[in-house]
This record gives structure tokens, sequence and C-alpha cells, in this order.
């Protein structure tokens, strides 16, 4: 769990609160039943293992780091672009308070596409993964900073259960064991430290070398263009999971395409 004081916690405390809302208005056995409408999950990995860089694209309109970022009234459009551009997945924020995101943009982006969709948020009880799967996501994000060793282990299992790929987020050395003790097959390194919001890029790099090849490495944050897809794409990366840089660009859709099938040189 992370500590008192941080951004982290203090975000985690504002999702509970949000969280036991839903859980009122919704019990989890009434959720349950909705799982039968959903449509099946879409298995992301073989794009993820494709030769060449795949894009996670994220719809994304503030964060806590670097407030307003887009508005984007029309969170389909952005991800209809997104797809044309070859994304081989679409991250949604969900959080409300920090992010500025609802389940309720997952559900209207899942309507407009077919790529699989990964419900980004701070994960910490069983409802919020069937809420993910109930709207249609097929990938979970685990962030580990926000979770203890017990947590994790029940949540990356009924993540599994319920068919979701699930994407285990570290940003230190000892986060990654615990990921890698998980058997994870799909590891996202977060350049961003969640705890003080700082950008390392060379975090990526260090972290990369504790994980063997037949995970799926993703780089998390900070990329601003194609020269960090290539870096990131040297120190080992399948994936990249870009925000910021993509919501602000006028073409989200040439944003995307140039970012995809990048190989090392
Ligand atoms: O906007 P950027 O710098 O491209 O970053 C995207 C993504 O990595 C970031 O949104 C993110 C990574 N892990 C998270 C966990 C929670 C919330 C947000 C995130």
């Amino acid at each position: 769990m992370p500590a008192t004081g941080t951004v982290l916690y203090d975000i985690i405390a504002g999702v509970r609160e949000d969280l036991a809302r839903r859980e009122t208005a919704l019990p989890l056995g009434e959720l349950l039943a909705h799982l039968a409408d959903a449509p099946a999950p879409r298995d992301p990995m073989p794009h993820f293992r494709a030769r060449g860089s795949s894009v996670i694209a994220e719809v994304k309109r503030k964060s806590p780091s670097k407030g307003a970022l887009a508005d984007i009234p029309d969170p389909a459009a952005l991800a209809t672009a997104y797809a044309r551009g070859g994304a081989a997945a679409i991250s949604v924020l969900t959080e409300e308070r920090r992010f500025g995101g609802s389940l309720d943009d997952l559900r209207t982006v899942r309507a407009a596409v077919d790529t699989p969709i990964l419900r980004k948020d701070f994960i910490v009880e069983t409802y919020q993964l069937v809420e993910a799967r109930a709207a249609g996501a097929d990938l979970a994000l685990l962030i580990v900073a926000a979770l203890d060793d017990d947590t994790l282990r029940r949540l990356h299992d009924e993540a599994g259960e319920l068919g979701l790929t699930v994407l285990v987020e570290v940003h230190d050395e000892s986060e990654t064991e615990r990921a890698l003790a998980l058997d994870a097959e799909l590891i996202g390194v977060n350049s961003r430290n969640l705890k003080t919001l700082d950008v390392d890029p060379g975090v990526f790099g260090r972290l990369a070398h504790q994980i063997h090849d037949d995970v799926v490495k993703v780089a998390e944050s900070g990329i601003t263009g194609v020269p960090d897809v290539q870096r990131f794409v040297s120190e080992g990366a399948g994936v990249v999971l870009v925000g910021e840089a993509l919501v602000k660009d006028g073409d989200p859709e040439a944003a995307v395409r140039a970012m995809t099938g990048v190989t090392t040189p």
C-alpha cells in the first residue's frame, strides 16, 4: 500500500469513496448479472507480440501532474482516429476526480471501435474488475505500488477468470520482482513515479533488464514522438502507452500510425 501523504494514497482515498457510492447503487450481485450482456473479451497479446512497436493510445483529459490536457468532448471520435491509425489497444482513463474520466467514456469508446480496450484506473477491489468487463473492457491495469501482495495476486487471478488481460504496472526493482512473481505476461514500466509524479526516462531501460523476454514490456508515460518510441524499442519495449502527446495532436490518427511498427535499426 502507498504511504500516507503521497499522491497515490490521496488518489486511492477518492477512488474508494466513489467506489463505495457505486457499490451502494448497484451491489456486486446485480453487477455480475450484467456480465452476460458484455461482448466476448478480445485478446490483445498477438498484436502486442507482433514484430515492431504496438501502441496503446490513451483517452485522457487531465492529470494530477499536468492539469488540463484536452477537453475530448467526443471520446468516440478520438478512439476511432486511434483505431484507424492502427492502435493495438485503447486506454480509457475512468478515474473521475483527478483524470476527468468515467466508465461512461469507456462504454462510449466500446460502442465505437473493435480494438481491445484497457480500463485505466486505480483498481483496488474485485468490483472494479467486474465493472470493467461489464462495460466491455478487455484489459485492466493493476498498479503494484497501490496493492499489497495478497490483494495483487487475488485481483490478478480474478481478472484472468473474468477474461481480462492484465497490465501490471511497476516503477522500481522491487515492484518488478513482485510483478514477475505473479507470472505476469504484460508488464508496464511507468516512467512517472506515482508517488512523486516525477518522470525518469531512464527507468525503463533499467527495469527492462530484470524482465525476461517472453514477457511483453510496455513503456509508459512521457512519450512525445517517434524518437522516444525508437529509444524504448531499442531498450526492449514491445508496446508503448501514450496519452498526452496523442490527445494534444491535431491529427491523432497520423500520430498513432507513426509510432506503430517501429523496429530497432
Ligand atoms: O500522458 P502520458 O505521459 O503519455 O502518459 C500516459 C500513461 O502512461 C499515464 O496516463 C499513466 C500510466 N500509468 C498510469 C496510472 C494511472 C493513471 C495514469 C497513468
